[in-house]
């Protein structure tokens, strides 16, 4: 028989839409957190509603440039949750600590260039048309 987790009898059954909602909740508390503690995924949900809003003047398609602002904050959001647990585990200077937060941030960095050259694929050509440069 296996023992139940801790907390579970004060836990809205797998699925009902409380156990939704009370994740959900739970999830947005992540991002205004991480809204408040981290300078960099200010700027990259600033940026994301910029690129969200030049493509909806410009009327070029939302789901590649929304695709890519998802991938940049998700990733953001990861390596904030990744940093909180190095720091949990191992607040003193380790090698695999460093390793860790390196490789995370790189996610983050490829990501943001990947989602850089999607955005100026999408985005310039309609932006020249617009300005009248081309
Ligand atoms: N405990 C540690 N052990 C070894 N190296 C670490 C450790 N903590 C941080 N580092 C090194 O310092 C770098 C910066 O870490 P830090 O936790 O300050 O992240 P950050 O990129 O400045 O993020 P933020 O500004 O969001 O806190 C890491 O990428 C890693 O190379």
């Amino acid at each position: 028989m296996s023992t139940p987790e801790p907390g579970a009898a004060r836990r809205p059954s797998a699925r009902s839409p409380r156990r939704w909602w009370r994740s959900a909740r739970f999830a947005w508390t992540g991002v205004t957190r991480t809204y408040r503690t981290q300078a960099n995924f200010r700027l990259e949900c600033w940026a994301a509603l910029g690129a969200l809003g030049l493509t909806v003047w410009l009327r070029a398609p939302v789901a590649p440039v929304a695709l890519a602002c998802a991938l940049v904050l998700s990733l953001e959001l990861l390596n904030t949750a990744l940093e909180a647990v190095v720091d949990l585990v191992s607040p003193e200077w380790h090698a695999l600590a460093g390793v860790a937060k390196d490789a995370a941030a790189a996610a983050v960095l490829l990501g943001s260039a990947g989602a850089l050259i999607v955005g100026l694929s999408v985005l310039l050509p309609p932006l020249l048309t617009r300005l009248g440069l081309t």
